[in-house]
């Protein structure tokens, strides 16, 4: 199965665009947590097995693991999500992009070690800088398109011959990049109208949408501008909003109870306006 059959399954057999980011931050986790020989594995666990049913995929952020020194709890993680929610897509976020040798090894990192269904990957040096992932032919390479931070304008939203360059970048992978069909594009929540732009210009294709929750994008106007005619075509990402949900002591709720219900209540929101 490749990684846009999986993704098209689990967005039907959990009823999400929803995709949970793990972007663990060791300050923020639970004390009993902290002091536990696998911090970041056990944190981790704990929001996939509370989530697990609610979203149509995972999104690891390597820096928050490599930082921390654990990547080996990211191998491990990797390996429990396939073991126990083979269904769920691994999205591993690394945003990589070097020349075509080094790429070669950053995928292998990603679908090798890791195995990760799909990585992010940076197009700035060009089509042969990403070709080592469309090797990996049941992979996906979602390439950075209309990013949602406030200094992605600095450069995506230059004029080049007469367009902006994101829209070049989607075109470029619609028309050229994406001869088997296995790439996605990343543009933030917090730019739908950019969003809808790049939705006319790549027809289907699956879109990763990070920058609700966190970073404040509207949940309607994403989903307005970004859902295919079928209703679906994005994982709409939410990592700190989910991870981090404040725990309703009154109500009982853990730090794990407490990320199924914010991640429970943005799915739901999301598909309010599919
Ligand atoms: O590729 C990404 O996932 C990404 C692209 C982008 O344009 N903006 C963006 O925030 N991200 C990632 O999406 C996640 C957003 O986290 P929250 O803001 O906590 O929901 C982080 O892991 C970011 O690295």
């Amino acid at each position: 199965m490749t990684f846009i059959e999986k993704l098209s399954a689990a967005w039907t057999a959990n009823n999400s665009l929803l995709c949970v980011g793990l972007d663990p931050d060791i300050a923020k986790f639970p004390a009993a947590i902290k002091t536990r020989p696998d911090p970041v594995y056990a944190f981790c666990k704990g929001i996939i097995d509370a989530t697990a049913d609610l979203a149509c995929a995972f999104k690891p952020q390597i820096a928050y693991f490599a930082a921390l020194r654990a990547e080996d709890q990211l191998e491990a993680l990797c390996d429990y999500v396939r073991e126990t929610y083979p269904r769920i897509p691994i999205v591993l976020d690394a945003k990589r992009g070097d020349i075509g040798a080094t790429a070669e090894q950053y995928a292998r990192e990603a679908f090798e070690r890791y195995g990760a269904d799909a990585v992010t990957v940076n197009p700035y040096m060009g089509f042969d800088s990403v070709a080592p992932y469309l090797e990996w032919k049941d992979r996906g390479a979602i390439i950075l398109c209309r990013t949602s931070n406030p200094g992605g304008s600095d450069l995506q939203f230059l004029t080049a011959d007469g367009k902006p360059v994101y829209q070049h970048v989607a075109q470029l992978v619609a028309d050229k990049w994406n001869t088997n069909g296995q790439c996605s594009l990343v543009v933030g929540a917090t730019f739908p109208d950019e969003l809808a732009q790049v939705r006319r210009i790549v027809g289907d294709m699956p879109l990763l949408v990070p920058g609700i929750g966190a970073q404040g994008g509207d949940v309607q106007a994403t989903v307005n501008a970004g859902r295919t005619s079928a209703g679906t075509g994005m994982m709409i990402n939410s990592s700190r909003a989910i991870l981090y949900a404040k725990p309703d002591q009154a109500a009982g709720e853990d730090h794990a109870k407490a990320a199924r219900r914010v991640a429970a209540d943005t799915r739901n929101e999301i598909n309010r306006f599919r």
